[in-house]
């Protein structure tokens, strides 16, 4: 199932775009290093819990507004109550960057959320679609650490086809317009691909998710 990807920036589908190494070695330890300081900050990062009460394989933390399956809020209702971590201007800048070099053009792309997710031996994440934003703005991914299998399908439905593309240490991936709200996951890690020394644990996976909430 899984194509051989020429390492080159490809547009997926209309608004899905992927940048291979798009961010420098030293930016990727810059990114690892904040990411292990937002998840030790306050409560930490946590594996949040579904409706079903299964909790999720990843494990994370959020700056802006903090997601729970399946809302926001200004503070971690999930965990202790406390406030949610400030969204950081420089990472507000580096989304914006992003966006501009995803769609060559220049972008008012004002991100107010990051999911940070962290991945370890058998963590995974099912088909979803991000839809708790009040804003047509387009979603951010950057990837650091161990590789792994990003699918990404239809906004309309669950079911195939998808795309399955590999994700490596520092890829870029957004995706916006007709596919902001395409059904996308992780099935699974590809621990066994060379990690440029970024920083993160063994078969450790980080991603970095921004996103325009559109709430006040
Ligand atoms: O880890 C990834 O690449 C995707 C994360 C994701 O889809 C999310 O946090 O909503
Ligand atoms: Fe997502």
């Amino acid at each position: 199932m899984l194509e051989l990807i020429p390492r080159e920036r490809r547009t997926l589908a209309p608004g899905v775009v992927h940048i291979p190494d798009w961010l420098s070695e030293d930016a990727q330890r810059v990114l690892v290093v904040a990411a292990q300081e937002w998840a030790r900050e306050g409560p930490g990062a946590r594996h949040a819990t579904l409706p079903s009460g299964a909790r999720m394989s990843v494990e994370t933390v959020c700056l802006g507004w903090h997601w729970m399956p399946y809302r926001y809020s200004r503070t971690r209702d999930d965990q202790d109550g406390s406030p949610v971590a400030p969204f950081p201007a420089w990472l507000a800048e580096l989304g914006a960057a992003a966006v501009a070099d995803a769609y060559g053009r220049p972008v008012d792309y004002r991100p107010d959320v990051a999911l940070v997710n962290s991945y370890r031996g058998d963590a995974r994440l099912g088909l979803h679609q991000d839809r708790e934003e009040r804003a047509p703005d387009p979603v951010v991914s950057l990837s650091l650490g161990a590789a792994c299998v990003f699918r990404i399908g239809s906004p309309h439905h669950r079911r195939g086809p998808w795309q399955d593309v590999e994700l490596l240490s520092g890829d870029l991936v957004v995706f916006g317009g007709e596919h902001r709200l395409a059904y996308h996951g992780v099935p699974r890690l590809l621990p066994d691909r060379d990690v440029p020394a970024v920083g993160t644990a063994p078969g450790q996976r980080i991603n970095i998710t921004l996103r325009v909430s559109g709430l006040a």
